[in-house]
């Protein structure tokens, strides 16, 4: 790999990486956020690092790019991707105390760090602090760059504290006045978690919490983001638990459903203000098709249980293909891209926020960043009510329909057009994120994967009659049909 390695002034000893290699390829994969689930770690190369205490001290903390590496799976298959990349925030000390063992990576047994005790230092306030006053003065540490915008105060000494509820990167809290997403696993480019709540922010959205602070990092000439500071929204719910707890009191929530969909149109509307939208026509949605057909035929690959309903779900998306093809255009725009209740925050006045607009974290950034249909956002949220109604306790009959039914009439309250409108749409988008979320809880929660089979199962009775004689897209040779 010919990719320059960047130290920072305070420079990291040298064989670092050596001496923590074997305790990461033991803690990285068992991390939540570790995206490559299911392959060996067979090495790591550095990418960036930096020293963000002074090494030699009674505590070092090391800013870490590190590429992971790992046999590619033929579900993955060629072309050969870069191995990925992940932020880590190495914390070293002669011992832990208590409160961090959560934190503990290992025991370093030979190198620069030899008897030392390496850890997450996001578990531990004073390396956070250190972020925060770096965001707030603009440093510049190594590659590294802190940023901000300079319409919002940012006071020094706020108490931080680690989020520790199950995410795809981590998050710290400063004093229930700001929240800073780290993310994990990096990738090169524009990132869509800080372009669409800055874009937002511009046209005045109130509905998403503007970006105050960013860090990011300029490696062989191209641009990472790695973090990102916004105002913590205080006292907020999301949507998950509170249409968990409202299942389990036997509550409605249609009401707080539609005006979710109302709060969906008016970021989505904001969007499409503040950046190009473009006309879907034959091609275009042909393309769109080929990519779901795709993704089916790689999760039934990856996911066995999924192989018998392929057939019937491929169906939705030659129906689409057929309306594109008989002259049905549709406008796409930037979206959320993995839009569902947990994204969804209810502040105590009642107002909805969305948030993380990262997109599905294991589909490329330049395939996130694609306008789409907006109904690729609505299909996720209403798979997201099919979900809760699944994680009830008790069966809630006709609780999904009814939050799914009052979703759509808020989203078209708000100037959407009503999803149920055009129902091919809609089911194609809605089996593909039943597909992903497929392979997601196959690899992340394999317990859940119950849950979006159901939808599977119901959206393959559901299917469109047999595909026409001459299929609108013939099978390719690349594409093996199980
Ligand atoms: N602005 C915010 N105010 C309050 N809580 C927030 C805010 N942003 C995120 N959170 C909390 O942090 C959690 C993780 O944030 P999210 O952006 O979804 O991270 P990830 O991409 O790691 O899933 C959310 O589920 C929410 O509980
Ligand atoms: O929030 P993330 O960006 O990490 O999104 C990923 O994880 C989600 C789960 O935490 C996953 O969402 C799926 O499970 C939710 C319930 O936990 C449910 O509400 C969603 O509808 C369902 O898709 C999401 O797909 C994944 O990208």
């Amino acid at each position: 790999m010919s990719e320059a390695v960047t130290r920072s002034s305070l420079s990291t000893p040298p064989g670092l990486l050596a001496s923590l290699e074997p305790l990461l390829r033991d803690w990285l994969p068992r991390q939540r956020w570790f995206a490559g689930k299911g392959r060996p770690v067979t090495g790591f190369s550095m990418v960036a690092a930096t020293a963000l205490l002074p090494p030699g001290g009674t505590r070092g903390l090391y800013h870490l790019l590190v590429r992971a590496h790992q046999p590619l799976t033929p579900a993955r298959g060629a072309p050969e991707q870069p191995a990925d990349c992940y932020q880590l925030l190495i914390g070293e000390r002669e011992a832990l105390p208590p409160r961090l063992a959560p934190a503990l990576i290992g025991h370093v047994t030979g190198g620069p760090l030899a008897g030392r005790t390496v850890y997450d230092a996001l578990y531990d306030p004073r390396p956070c602090e250190l972020l925060l006053e770096a965001l707030r003065t603009g440093a510049r540490i190594g590659a590294l760059r802190f940023e901000r915008d300079s319409g919002t105060e940012i006071r020094s000494g706020l108490v931080p504290r680690l989020i520790t509820s199950e995410q795809s990167n981590s998050s710290v809290v400063y004093g229930d006045t700001f929240i800073l997403k780290l993310l994990r696993r990096v990738v090169p480019g524009v990132n869509p978690d800080l372009e669409l709540p800055r874009a937002l922010a511009r046209e005045g959205c109130d509905r998403v919490p503007a970006p105050t602070a960013w860090m990011r990092a300029e490696l062989s000439g191209e641009p990472y983001v790695l973090g990102v500071l916004q105002p913590f929204v205080q006292g907020a719910a999301d949507g998950w638990d509170l249409a968990l707890r409202g299942l389990a009191k036997g509550e409605d929530f249609a009401a707080a459903a539609r005006a979710l969909g109302r709060a969906t149109a008016e970021v989505h509307t904001a969007l499409a203000r503040a950046l190009p939208t473009v006309t879907l026509g034959h091609t275009q949605v042909r393309q769109q098709v080929e990519g779901m057909l795709e993704r089916l035929d790689a999760a039934a690959q990856a996911v066995p249980t999924l192989r018998p309903y392929a057939p019937a779900l491929r169906s939705a998306f030659d129906a689409l293909a057929e309306l594109a093809a008989e002259g049905s255009t549709w406008t796409a725009q930037r979206v959320h891209g993995d839009l569902h209740l947990g994204q969804c925050l209810r502040s105590p006045s009642g107002q909805w926020w969305l948030i993380d607009f990262e997109g599905e974290p294991s589909k490329p950034l330049a395939e996130r960043r694609m306008p789409q249909p907006p109904v690729r956002d609505v299909a996720g949220m209403l798979r997201s009510f099919d979900y809760a109604a699944h994680s009830a306790e008790h069966p809630a009959p006709g609780w999904a329909e009814a939050c799914r039914a009052a979703y759509c009439t808020g989203y078209a309250e708000a100037g959407g057009a009503d999803p149920r409108t055009d129902p091919v749409l809609l089911r194609a988008y809605e089996t593909d994120k039943a597909i992903y979320e497929v392979v997601y809880e196959a690899r992340h929660r394999p317990d859940w994967l119950p849950v979006p089979m159901a939808a599977i199962r119901r959206l393959a009775a559901d299917a469109p009659p047999a595909p026409p004689s001459t299929p609108v897209f013939p099978p390719s040779p690349r594409r093996p049909r199980p």
